[in-house]
């Protein structure tokens, strides 16, 4: 894709006029959002007012019914619609580009530190060796040299989030996606983490974008994109 209207280089990611319906219920209604490089974007509203909907459609999880979302390639060299894409190429983009931080973490339990970090360089095709290599950097870049070797199960609440945050951006993506990537921790460790989530996630040509219930956290994103009703209300 080449279109002109693309040019603007200060954008990783478009929405425009994205909607979504689930049978009767309108998740989203005409979303449109600009994601800049450098920034972390909360998304806020009410329970059901469609924030995961958004997220999932930026992230080319669960792709819209209508409305074209729009990622930046890297080095001038285009742009790719997540519509336009292939099941299996919209997995691989989302392997490449994105990093995600879900609520439980989606940790695995049974495999090690390293090896949950190492899992998207592991589906990517990296080595064995190199890929264990990068996840132990990233490890140790969290505060956690040392814990390779432990199952989650070993870790405490903390640091099983930064275990998830350093499986999220050691593929180095353009996107990292959070949903509440905070949810269950102490108050003290909560803001610890955000604030490495928050400095490791976004770079000159990186953003994140956080799904939040918590002011507090918004309130350390560069703006807030409020949902209502499926509605964007502002900060878009
Ligand atoms: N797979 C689905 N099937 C049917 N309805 C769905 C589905 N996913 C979401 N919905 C509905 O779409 C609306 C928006 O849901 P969404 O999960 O995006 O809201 P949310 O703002 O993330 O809510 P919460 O804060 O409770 O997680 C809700 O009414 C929800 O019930």
């Amino acid at each position: 894709m080449t279109n002109h209207h693309y040019s603007d280089p200060h954008w990783l990611l478009r929405a425009e006029h994205v909607s979504k319906t689930f049978g009767q219920t309108r998740a989203l209604v005409d979303a449109s959002v600009t994601v800049r490089p450098g920034e972390a974007v909360a998304i806020m509203g009410p329970s059901g007012s469609g924030k995961s909907t958004l997220l999932h459609a930026l992230a080319g999880i669960e792709p819209a019914d209508s409305g074209t979302v729009i990622l930046r390639r890297p080095n001038e060299s285009g742009f790719d619609d997540l519509a336009a894409l292939t099941d299996s190429e919209r997995s691989g983009l989302r392997l490449r580009r994105f990093g995600f931080v879900f609520q439980q973490g989606m940790l695995l339990p049974e495999l090690l530190a390293w090896e949950n970090v190492a899992l998207p360089l592991l589906l990517a095709g990296v080595p064995r060796g190199a890929a264990r290599q990068r996840a132990t950097d990233e490890l140790d870049r969290f505060g956690l040299a040392g814990t390779d070797e432990r199952r989650i199960g070993q870790l405490s609440g903390g640091e099983a989030h930064r275990v998830a945050i350093a499986r999220a951006l050691v593929t180095r993506p353009t996107l990292v996606f959070a949903d509440e990537p905070t949810g269950a921790l102490d108050s003290a460790t909560a803001s610890d983490v955000l604030g490495e989530l928050l400095s490791a996630g976004t770079g000159s040509d990186c953003a994140l974008i956080i799904v939040t219930h918590d002011e507090r956290i918004a309130g350390r994103c560069d703006r807030t994109v409020r949902l209502s009703d499926g509605r964007i209300e502002a900060g878009a």
